[in-house]
């Protein structure tokens, strides 16, 4: 049984809950008044129309009708990539999860895959609501009786963060305290907060482990580290359970082929290196740029760890299960093993069999040469190893969906068909 030993008052319907909380901070956007009307007006049909479809909009909320004790978990960002993986797998495991999410980097397709997986009264429930607006937050803490929170959502790409670090420190560090102080304020016990190996910079030792002392060197890796320091100085006088999991670079995708990667077009120029190699693959692209072939390693190129989103996740769940109340709990999430860019384009090529035309480009500012885990912490105090490590393997199932979702979830703002 799924149960965190203690009863709460059950939730209230969620569902006239507004759908104000649309982010227009893109600067692209800025300008676009009729734009922002339009996608506002669309937004709201689509997410109205997505709730009467879902079993859980027929009043009451089934949220309220259940005095199961089924931990129910909040998933921030569970449109996108990594929390929609999150949310199947918590569902999967018997859990109750709310996805929040703003939708302005995740899809509204991948919530309605797992909707038809779980359609079952009281399962999931999805909110659209952005967490830099403190009121929508604490009222969606107040109407719900969440038991843990795991906190995904995050504009997550280095490049991008060199470029518009305000929009990093605001969509990071503040929407991070905005959750941690609607917590607090509404008693949810458990924390698991996602953070990442950018938090070290570029360390002198490798392999890093989770004393590597943190000296980031780009405005993503230093949002997530003040929202690291925050939950770490509130946590002194808390007896919140947190565990605080640094990710190193996360690819592949469901082995089921339900849930994929589909990162926004338009932030192609920013985008992670496994979805520049499939969009090459596909022709959708000219080539792939490699950016930076002189850097200090063996052959020049930048080396990571690339860890599956299946073992991401499963790192997660084991993080819930051990959480202890009062204490924080860091650990790095990765395989161990670093490969470079040169490495990971070959086995891409092999993964999807197309031979994918490289250029070779300047360094990428912001970027380090060389980042890997000891992940000996986590493989001691949690149980966790990595299990999906050939990295072709990874990127073979993430090349199934990419083959089988040309065009991804479709728009981010409507439902997959
Ligand atoms: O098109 C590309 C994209 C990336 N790259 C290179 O590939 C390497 C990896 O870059 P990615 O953008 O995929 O990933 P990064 O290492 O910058 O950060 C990633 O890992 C840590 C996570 O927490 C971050 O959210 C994630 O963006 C870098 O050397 C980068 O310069 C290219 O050569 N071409």
């Amino acid at each position: 049984m799924l149960s965190f030993g203690r009863t709460r008052t059950q939730p209230r319907s969620i569902r006239s809950m507004s759908l104000g909380g649309m982010d227009f901070s893109d600067p692209k956007r800025k300008n676009n008044v009729v734009g922002k009307i339009l996608l506002a007006a669309s937004l709201t049909a689509v997410c109205i129309i997505m709730l009467k479809q879902s079993p859980t909009f027929n009043s009451p909320s089934p949220f309220s009708l259940r005095e199961d004790g089924v931990i129910h978990v909040l998933v921030t960002g569970g449109a996108g990539y990594i929390g929609s993986h999150a949310a199947l797998r918590l569902l999967k495991d018997g859990y109750r999860v709310t996805i929040v999410d703003n939708l302005s980097r995740g899809n509204l397709g991948a919530v309605k895959v797992l909707q038809e997986l779980f359609p079952e009264p009281g399962r999931l429930q999805f909110i659209y609501a952005d967490l830099g607006e403190p009121k929508t937050v604490n009222s969606i803490f107040s109407q719900n009786a969440f038991d843990a929170v795991m906190h995904f959502a995050a504009v997550a790409y280095v490049g991008e963060s060199t470029v518009y670090p305000l929009k990093y420190y605001h969509n990071i560090t503040s929407n991070t305290l905005v959750v941690l102080e609607s917590m607090a304020a509404n008693d949810v016990k458990t924390l698991i907060y996602s953070s990442t190996c950018a938090t070290y910079g570029e360390p002198e030792k490798m392999p890093i482990t989770e004393d590597t002392p943190q000296v980031p060197i780009n405005p993503y890796g230093k949002a997530k580290k003040m929202a690291e320091d925050i939950i770490l100085d509130f946590s002194k006088n808390s007896d919140m359970a947190i565990m605080i999991l640094r990710y190193f670079n996360v690819i592949g995708s469901d082995p089921d082929g339900r849930l994929g990667e589909a990162p926004r077009p338009e932030l192609r120029e920013h985008g992670r290196i496994s979805g520049a190699c499939f969009d090459a693959a596909r022709g959708i692209v000219a080539g792939l740029k490699v950016k930076g072939t002189d850097y200090k390693t063996h052959d020049g190129t930048c080396i990571r760890d690339y860890i599956d989103v299946t073992d991401l996740v499963d790192a997660h769940v084991k993080a819930l299960e051990k959480a202890i109340p009062g204490k924080v709990g860091i650990y790095n999430v990765g395989t161990g093993m670093g490969r470079s860019v040169k490495e990971f384009v070959h086995a891409c090529k092999k993964a999807t069999g197309v031979d994918i035309k490289v250029d070779y480009l300047p360094r990428r500012p912001g970027d380090y040469a060389e980042v890997f885990s000891d992940p000996s912490k986590i493989n001691r105090e949690l149980n966790w190893t990595a299990q999906y490590t050939d990295l072709q393997k990874s990127l073979q199932v993430a090349w199934r969906w990419q083959k089988s979702h040309q065009n991804g979830y479709g728009s981010p703002l409507v439902m997959a068909s």
